[in-house]
């Protein structure tokens, strides 16, 4: 799938393990339009934190709240991806309550994004709309 090797043992090295996360990671960039949308947003938000001069824990804050994101968007593609391959192309009504919990799981991930975001980025904000007007 992600891979164009035929490989089904296990990896030999750590050479090798690295390898394949790469391309499963690169996968989900290249089929997943909400995990490209999510790193447009990451990159924003790293910009704004450089240009307001956040501190280092909220660099930190930030940082976690990008790798939750893609944490459960990761999650909720291979979740997706595990019920496609049991369940194929016809309706079922567990695979849509197990993807809509996933889709939930990573609404919740963004609800605490937005959160992280809000206490870093309100503060420095208000201090320099109070010094512009
Ligand atoms: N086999 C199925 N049986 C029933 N409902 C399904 C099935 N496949 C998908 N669905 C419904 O369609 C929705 C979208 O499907 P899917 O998650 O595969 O697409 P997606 O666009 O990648 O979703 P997301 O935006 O969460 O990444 C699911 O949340 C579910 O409600």
């Amino acid at each position: 799938m992600a891979s164009p090797d035929k490989q089904i043992d296990k990896n030999h090295h750590f050479g090798q393990s690295l390898k394949h996360a790469a391309a499963g990671l690169f996968c989900v960039f290249l089929r997943e339009g909400n995990f490209r949308r999510e790193s447009v947003m990451a990159l924003l938000v790293f910009i704004m934190a450089w240009w307001l001069q956040v501190g280092r824990f909220q660099w930190f804050i930030l940082m976690l709240a990008v790798m939750l994101v893609f944490l459960m968007e990761l999650w909720n593609t291979i979740i997706e991806n595990v019920v496609d391959l049991v369940v194929g192309r016809r309706f079922d009504v567990r695979a849509k309550a197990i993807k809509d919990m996933s889709a939930g799981a990573v609404l919740v991930a963004s609800g605490i994004a937005v959160l992280c975001g809000a206490y870093v980025f309100i503060p420095p904000l208000w201090h320099l709309l109070t010094r512009w007007f």
